[in-house]
């Protein structure tokens, strides 16, 4: 995940060269709160060094760029705040059918890791209790019987701690769509675990952005991961 407040255009430009090399597979663009709007630099940027797709990760409306990919289309279905379950999409669906973007529907879900995070503070909603897996399956189930097409965890950008492994799997077992895993996942062991727990896709930001060199370890945990499942 790239935050195009943070981000500078060299260290894009290496990360992006790499990339194919440690076999990303998204870019997920986007932020709560971006000051510098500059998604439209950032996805060319990508784009000069690799053709892994780019998709926009909004917080708002203005987030919307057309030339990425596709769009995670976020419903925040862990709160109980209309503007982030059906407002927000209201004043971007016509926004969005001009942009010719992919549409990927979202039941994004909050979950508590021990500090309030920028997220829940903008969306003014309480993230799902962490020690509730049933709580979380049960949201997810309902996230896929209303139509969303993939379930997104989250913890929080630089959560202190990842999602516990019991939601991932509870949820896992609920569904039957992809289930991305993000928030805090800043070593080989919180990747593993969450892949072990039934992640789809994990979601790393501050990770990687502080330290490059977690890149290439975590391809060789997501590669060891994946030779484990084909084998057994
Ligand atoms: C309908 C459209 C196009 C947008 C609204 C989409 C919704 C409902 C968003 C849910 C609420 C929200 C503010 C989500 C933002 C998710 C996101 C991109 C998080 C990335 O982490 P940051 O919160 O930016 O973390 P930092 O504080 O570390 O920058
Ligand atoms: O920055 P991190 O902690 O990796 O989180 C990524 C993403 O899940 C945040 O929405
Ligand atoms: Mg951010």
């Amino acid at each position: 995940m790239l935050d195009p407040d943070k981000i500078k255009q060299d260290e894009l430009s290496v990360l992006a060269t790499r990339a194919d090399q440690f076999a990303v597979d998204f870019f997920l663009v986007g932020g709560s709160l971006v000051t510098e709007y500059i998604h439209k630099e950032v996805i060319a940027t990508i784009r000069q060094h690799t053709d892994i797709p780019v998709i926009l990760f909004p917080g708002n409306p203005l987030h919307i760029e057309p030339s990425a990919d596709a769009i995670l289309l976020l419903s925040l279905i862990s709160g109980r705040n209309p503007e982030f379950l059906i407002g927000q999409h209201v004043i971007a669906a016509p926004l969005l059918k001009r942009s010719g973007l992919e549409i990927l529907s979202t039941g994004y879900m909050l979950v508590d890791s021990g500090t309030q995070t920028t997220v829940s503070y903008i969306s003014g909603t309480t993230p799902l209790p962490h020690d509730k897996p049933d709580v979380a399956a049960c949201t997810a189930l309902a996230g896929e019987m209303l139509g969303l097409q993939i379930m997104y965890l989250d913890a929080g950008s630089g959560a202190r701690w990842p999602v516990p492994p019991a939601m991932i799997a509870a949820v896992q077992a609920a569904v039957d769509c992809p289930v991305l895993v993000g928030g805090g996942i800043n070593s080989g062991e919180k990747a593993y675990n969450a892949l072990k727990a039934g992640a789809d896709v994990i979601v790393i930001g501050n990770g990687i952005e502080q330290n490059p060199e977690l890149l290439p370890e975590l391809a060789a945990v997501v590669r060891e991961f994946n030779q484990s499942v084909v084998q057994a």
